[in-house]
């Protein structure tokens, strides 16, 4: 007969008091769920979720939902029911991005956690906003709540990409994208082709609504009078450049910085990606890829050694692959 391993005294018992990574992480991705649901509503914020979890039992989540409303944790506070609130003195509240510890268009964060009380705090990555870095998570180790910093950062951080550069670069988070044919071409013989399918398109019309900024080069500015709006999808339409020698890609960079711009998609042609890759100023690259030669035309760019394959899908024949910068920011 087999032993009764549960009953056991040999075996030795799992500490139930002590939360393990596996479980901290359940819950961090809890927030980053939580937090997309603000992709729209958040901009120019960061988006941010929290939960609120006593002994294994989520008492309250929100997640940033409105620019220049509350923010994750006021919304997850404020979930919780009032038969649940005398735990709160037990309870780990959860949240993807370090709390804040300004006056901004809200009271800070830092202070309403304080002044609920909570035990223990966990947060995904550290903001990298001047404002804030580091000072929310300081002034909830001052007032005695245990702080753990860095679950699934990556992801955390990955989620405010666009953000986070910004803050840290000074400048937007560049999307390079291309589509190209099966013998590596991005028109048919110097006129511009669908390459897309319809599904493709909904997704490029997706990425355009993400995007802040969208920007071609002169040459396909000239020849196709690109509409670069959102069609296919819902949502913004991001705000057309144009680049030309009238001006250098550091100074259309800094003037984007300027206005608070986060992202740029850049749809190409050939020489303006070029110039991106030789400038190394990209973050990501999306490439499309069809299953159709058309024999000549102007060539696609080659993908530069430092990016990295982060994911491939096939739609029905149309590929795409998205490739990070392997010694960038986020793509380590
Ligand atoms: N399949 C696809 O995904 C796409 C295909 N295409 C195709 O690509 C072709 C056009 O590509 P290509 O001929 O390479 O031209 P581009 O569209 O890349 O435009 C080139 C022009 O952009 C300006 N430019 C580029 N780099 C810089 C820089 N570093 N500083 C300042 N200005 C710069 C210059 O403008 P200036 O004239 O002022 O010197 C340059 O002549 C078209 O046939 C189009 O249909 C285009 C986009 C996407
Ligand atoms: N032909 C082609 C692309 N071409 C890109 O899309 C631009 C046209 O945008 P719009 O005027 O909004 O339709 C064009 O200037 C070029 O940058 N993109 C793709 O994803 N797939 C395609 O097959
Ligand atoms: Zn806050």
């Amino acid at each position: 007969m087999q032993e009764n391993k549960v009953n056991n005294p040999e075996q030795p018992q799992l500490e139930r008091s002590e939360t393990t990574n596996a479980t901290h992480e359940r819950y961090m991705r809890r927030c980053i769920d939580l937090a997309l649901n603000g992709r729209e509503g958040a901009k120019p914020n960061p988006m941010v979720g929290s939960v609120i979890v006593v002994d294994g039992r989520i008492i309250g989540e929100g997640y940033h939902i409105e620019y220049g409303k509350a923010h994750a944790e006021v919304n997850a506070f404020a979930s919780v029911e009032a038969k649940d609130e005398h735990l709160l003195p037990k309870a780990t509240l959860y949240v993807s991005l370090e709390p804040c510890s300004h006056f901004g268009k809200t009271p800070p964060c830092a202070d309403l956690i304080i002044s609920k009380g909570v035990k223990k705090v966990v947060v995904g990555c550290v903001d990298p906003y001047s404002e804030v870095s580091g000072r929310g998570i300081e002034r909830l180790r001052k007032a005695g709540i245990e702080v753990l910093v860095g679950v699934l950062e990556k992801e955390c951080l990955f989620l405010n990409r666009f953000f986070i550069t910004l803050n840290t670069l000074q400048r937007p988070y560049i999307i390079l994208k291309w589509a190209q044919t099966l013998d590596g071409f991005i028109d048919c013989n110097g006129e511009a082709t669908a390459i897309s399918i319809p599904f493709t398109s909904m997704l490029v019309h997706k990425l355009r609504a993400e995007s802040d900024a969208i920007l071609v080069g002169n040459n396909t500015e000239k020849k196709e009078c690109p509409r670069l709006n959102v069609r296919h999808w819902s949502g913004r339409d991001p705000k057309k450049v144009v680049l030309s020698s009238k001006t250098t890609i550091p100074e259309l960079l800094s003037s984007l910085h300027a206005e608070n711009i986060q992202s740029l998609m850049v749809e190409g042609g050939l020489k303006t990606h070029n110039s991106f890759i030789e400038a190394d100023l990209w973050d990501e690259i999306h490439i499309e890829t069809a299953p159709f030669t058309v024999g000549k035309g102007t060539r696609a760019p080659q993908i530069p050694a430092n990016a990295k394959l982060i994911e491939h899908e096939d739609w029905d024949g149309n590929q795409t692959f998205v490739l990070v910068k392997e010694s960038g920011l986020l793509g380590k």
